[in-house]
């Protein structure tokens, strides 16, 4: 068995490769670091994994496709975007993973959710591999119209990739079920098939129900997965969320639920802070305010007296006893961490993917907080989207109770997974180390099986 020393030039010396391969890729460098630091110790004792080249063959995304999405606007102008898809890995399953419709998006950010994602997939227990895609077009201020046009012209290279045996994109930021609707709708206008393709649809052509709930109730659960494994509740907690899209209103709909208090939401103008706790009141006001009348966050401190609105800021400051932030990557950085943990923060669970900074998440583990990271905490949503596949298959629609029991079982489970490898021996768990090793080893013995491809 090598020696900590030598796993750590090991390490360094996979690292400064990924860099060299992946110049000013930094969130992909960023999520590769995070994974190999947990899994190049584990690797010690077992050389076949090493020997196959598993953790070097999983940052090399399997294939990426790249291309022009050319769409009019409403007065006429031509306009040009790029769209990509990252199919990572698919040793277990059809690549799986969203689209992103965000200015932020670059190839980089794609890789690094593809990446975590393949991991994620892995650690629901069903047959999905990982992929991700999306595009740097902005949907913010586009009207409806404008939205249909990218959306149709963005499937009509994307049809080609894509298959409910080969990978099959949902919706991630900026990709909800008006955009599922145009994409899908495409699809089968190109291919002339009605197949489970995408998934998040609506209801009424072939959608699960609870998938929409599905990401933000999950991690909820598994944060009362977590509070309960040290034999505490979420009843009477106060909880910061980030975010006001899907993830974020679900995860506040089911903390409400369990009897917490949700203090905070924002958006990329700054956050809400309501010291009288959002109910499920102002939660309805809330999603009126951005899925009908696609307002901004600050308009609720207007609405609600007694509720301030922070602009340019993060809600990370506020006195609270857990924090789930729901928004993008990166955004608790070191700074924000110190500030959590100065205000004892009991729990922080990652609804949204890799929102942590390196030195944040660092922050949290030496801190030893309960500390769940996206793909452990925000699998629910894709649990459900293999949920959506399997009805889509076999034609059927399940009920509301058994996708919410069946939910609350893949989060346990998932839980579960993550002590099994991340427990320390003496009570506590790093669910990071946790996730990271039960998410690669299912992934990696099946990649062992294929033999050298
Ligand atoms: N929708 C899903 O089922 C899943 C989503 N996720 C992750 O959850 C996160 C949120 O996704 P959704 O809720 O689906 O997207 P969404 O588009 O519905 O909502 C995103 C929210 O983040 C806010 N936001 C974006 N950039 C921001 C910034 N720089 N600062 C502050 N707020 C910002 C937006 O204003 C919006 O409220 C993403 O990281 C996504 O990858 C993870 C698993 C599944
Ligand atoms: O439901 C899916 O396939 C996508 C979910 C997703 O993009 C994610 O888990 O980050």
């Amino acid at each position: 068995m090598a020696s900590k020393a030598d796993q750590q030039v090991d390490l360094d010396t996979f690292i400064s490769g990924v860099e060299k391969r992946n110049p000013g890729q930094g969130e992909f460098v960023q999520a590769v670091r995070e994974v190999s630091a947990d899994i190049f110790p584990w690797l010690a004792e077992r050389g076949e994994y090493h020997d196959a080249q598993i953790m070097r063959r999983l940052a090399e995304p399997d294939r990426i496709v790249s291309f022009r999405v050319c769409w009019q606007d409403d007065e006429g102008r031509v306009r040009v975007e790029r769209g990509w898809r990252v199919q990572n890995n698919n040793a277990i399953g059809p690549y799986k993973g969203g689209l992103r419709f965000d200015e932020s998006v670059t190839e980089s950010v794609l890789k690094f959710l593809a990446f975590e994602q393949t991991f994620k997939n892995s650690l629901t227990g069903l047959p999905l591999g990982g992929g991700k895609g999306g595009s740097n077009f902005n949907p913010k201020d586009k009207s409806d119209e404008e939205i249909m046009r990218f959306c149709q012209s963005f499937m009509t290279e994307l049809y080609r990739h894509i298959g409910p045996n080969m990978d099959v994109p949902a919706g991630d930021m900026g990709v909800g079920s008006r955009e599922i609707g145009y994409l899908f709708g495409q699809y089968k206008r190109i291919t002339g098939r009605w197949e489970g393709v995408m998934t998040g649809k609506a209801i009424e052509y072939g959608g699960s129900k609870m998938r929409p709930e599905a990401t933000g109730y999950g991690a909820v659960e598994f944060a009362c997965n977590m509070l309960h494994h040290r034999d505490d509740t979420l009843e009477g907690k106060t909880v910061l969320i980030s975010g006001s899209g899907n993830v974020a209103l679900h995860a506040a709909a089911k903390v409400i639920a369990k009897g917490g208090t949700v203090l905070t939401l924002s958006d990329s103008d700054g956050f809400i802070h309501d010291p009288d706790g959002i109910d499920a009141d102002k939660l309805d006001w809330i999603r009126d305010l951005k899925l009908e009348r696609r307002g901004r966050i600050g308009e609720y401190a207007d609405e609600y007296r007694g509720a301030s609105f922070q602009e340019c800021d993060t809600p990370w400051r506020v006195d609270a006893d857990i924090a789930m932030p729901c928004a993008t990557q990166n955004e608790i950085d070191g700074d924000a961490a110190r500030a959590l943990l100065g205000n004892g923060i009991l729990a922080v669970v990652e609804g949204a993917n890799m929102p942590a900074t390196a030195q944040a998440s660092r922050a949290f583990r030496e801190a030893g907080i309960l500390y769940a990271p996206g793909k452990a905490a925000n699998a629910g949503g894709v649990a459900v989207s293999g949920l959506e596949m399997s009805q889509n298959a076999e034609r059927i629609s399940w009920e509301n109770d058994k996708l919410d029991r069946m939910l609350a079982d893949l989060m346990r489970d998932i839980h579960e997974r993550c002590v099994e490898h991340g427990a320390d021996g003496e009570g506590g768990v790093d669910y990071v180390k946790g996730a990271n090793i039960a998410g690669f080893r299912k992934v990696a013995d099946a990649m062992l099986a294929f033999g050298v491809v």
